[in-house]
C-alpha cells in the first residue's frame, strides 16, 4: 500500500557523509599517554577479554587493561581494527596480546573465542562486553532487518558471551566477572528506540544473572555511558553530532578512557561486592537532556533537547 503524503525514511548511512568528516575520539597517541589513577599491576595475573576493542571504547579498554598488568584478549568483526589494537599495545607497553576475529552474533563463533582464550591463557576473569551499536532513525521506519541486526548484536550477542564464558567458570569451579556496556536508556532514547529495547534487555537480564550465578561466584555488572566521543561517531549527521553535548547540563562529550577508567575498576578486587548493578557515566545526561540523532521532528520545541 503506498500513500504520497508519507514522507520517504529518514536514512542517514555513514558512507553518506562527507568523507572529509574529522576523525572522532581519542587517536593512538591520546590512548597512549593518557594518565591513570590506579596502581601499575592492579589487573596483573588477571586476563580479561574485550569485545569490539578495534576500536573506541574497548580499544582503549584493552590499552588499559595491558598497563595494569592483565593478559589481555580481544575480539571483533574486522582483523584491520583488531591489528591495530595489537600493534598499538606492542608499540606503546611492549606486551603481546590476543585477538581473535569473532561476530559475536553467531553463537559458534564465541564458543570457539571463550575456548581460545581459555587454551591461550588457563582461563578468564573478566569478560567486557563492549561490542554493539545501533543506527539512528525514526522507529517506524527501521526495516525488519535493521530491527534484527540491532537486537541480535546488542542483545543476543551479549548473551552468546556470557552464558558461554560462565558455562566454563562453573565447570572449572572457577569465579567470574561480567561487564556489560550498556547504553543511558532511563528515558528511552528518540531515534535509537532498537538499541535502546536491546539494552533494557542486557540490563535486566545481567540484573537477573547477577543473582543466578552468585552461587557460582560470577559477578555481573553493566555501565551506561552517555555521549562518549568514539570513531563511532561516523554513524550520526554531523549536524546531529553539534548537538550531542548539549544533552547533558556539563554540556561536555566524555571520552573513551572515563569508561575504560570504570571498567578497570569493576574488573580489579575494589568491586568484589558490586553485583547487578547499572552503572551511569553520562555527565549527567539521565536528568538533563535528549537526543534527536536523527534530527527532531517539527513537533517539538527545542527546549531540552540536543
Ligand atoms: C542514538 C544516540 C546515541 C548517542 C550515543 C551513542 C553512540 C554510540 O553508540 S556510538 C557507537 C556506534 N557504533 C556503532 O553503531 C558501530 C556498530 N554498528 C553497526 O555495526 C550497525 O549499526 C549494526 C548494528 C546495524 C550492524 O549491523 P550489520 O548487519 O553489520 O549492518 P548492515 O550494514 O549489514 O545493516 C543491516 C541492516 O540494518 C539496516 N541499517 C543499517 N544501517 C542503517 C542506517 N544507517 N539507516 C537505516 N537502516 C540501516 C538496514 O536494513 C541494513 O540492511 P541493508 O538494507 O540490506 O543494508
Ligand atoms: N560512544 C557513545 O557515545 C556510546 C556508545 N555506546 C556503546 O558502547 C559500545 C562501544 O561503542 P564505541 O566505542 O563508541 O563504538 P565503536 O563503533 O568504536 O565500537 C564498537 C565496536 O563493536 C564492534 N562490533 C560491532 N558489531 C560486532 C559484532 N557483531 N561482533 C563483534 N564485534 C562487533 C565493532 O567492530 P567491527 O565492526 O569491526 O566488528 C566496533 O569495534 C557500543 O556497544 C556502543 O553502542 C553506548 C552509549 C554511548
Amino acid at each position: 500500500m503506498s500513500n504520497s503524503n508519507v514522507p520517504p525514511p529518514k536514512i542517514f548511512k555513514p558512507e553518506d557523509g562527507d568523507p572529509g568528516r574529522p576523525k572522532r575520539g581519542m587517536d593512538e597517541d591520546a590512548i597512549k599517554t593518557q594518565p591513570t589513577i590506579f596502581r601499575e599491576d592492579l589487573l596483573e595475573g588477571k586476563t580479561v577479554l574485550i569485545s569490539g576493542a578495534g576500536s573506541g571504547m574497548g580499544k582503549a579498554t584493552a590499552y588499559l587493561a595491558a598497563k595494569l598488568g592483565a593478559n589481555v584478549a580481544i575480539c571483533g568483526r574486522t582483523m584491520e581494527k583488531l591489528d591495530s589494537t595489537v600493534e598499538m599495545i606492542r608499540d606503546g607497553l611492549g606486551k603481546e596480546i590476543l585477538s581473535v576475529q569473532t561476530n559475536i552474533r553467531s553463537p559458534e563463533e564465541v564458543e570457539d573465542l571463550i575456548g581460545t582464550v581459555h587454551d591461550h591463557f588457563g582461563g578468564l576473569d573478566t569478560l567486557v562486553n563492549n561490542a554493539g551499536g545501533q543506527f539512528p532513525q525514526d522507529a517506524i521506519d527501521f526495516s525488519r532487518k535493521g530491527w534484527l541486526a540491532v537486537i541480535d548484536t546488542n542483545l543476543n550477542g551479549t548473551w552468546w558471551m556470557m552464558q558461554e564464558a560462565a558455562k566454563r567458570w562453573r565447570a572449572d569451579g572457577k569465579p567470574g566477572n561480567i561487564v556489560n556496556i550498556v547504553a543511558n536508556i532511563e528515558r528511552g532514547m528518540p531515534q535509537a528506540a532498537h538499541t535502546c529495547a536491546a539494552r533494557a534487555g542486557v540490563i535486566y537480564l545481567s540484573k537477573t544473572l547477577a543473582t543466578e550465578w552468585a552461587q557460582w561466584d560470577v559477578r555481573v555488572n553493566c555501565i551506561g555511558p552517555g555521549v562518549i566521543e568514539t570513531e563511532g561517531f561516523r554513524m550520526y549527521p554531523e549536524e546531529a553530532l553539534k548537538r550531542f553535548h548539549k544533552a547533558n547540563p556539563m554540556k561536555m562529550r566524555g571520552n573513551a578512557w572515563d569508561v575504560a577508567e570504570m571498567i578497570a575498576y569493576l574488573a580489579s578486587p575494589a568491586a568484589r561486592f558490586i553485583n547487578g548493578d547499572l552503572i551511569i557515566i553520562d555527565g549527567g545526561q539521565a536528568q538533563w537532556g535528549v537526543i534527536w540523532p536523527a534530527g527532531m521532528p517539527d513537533y517539538f520545541n527545542e527546549s531540552g533537547a540536543a
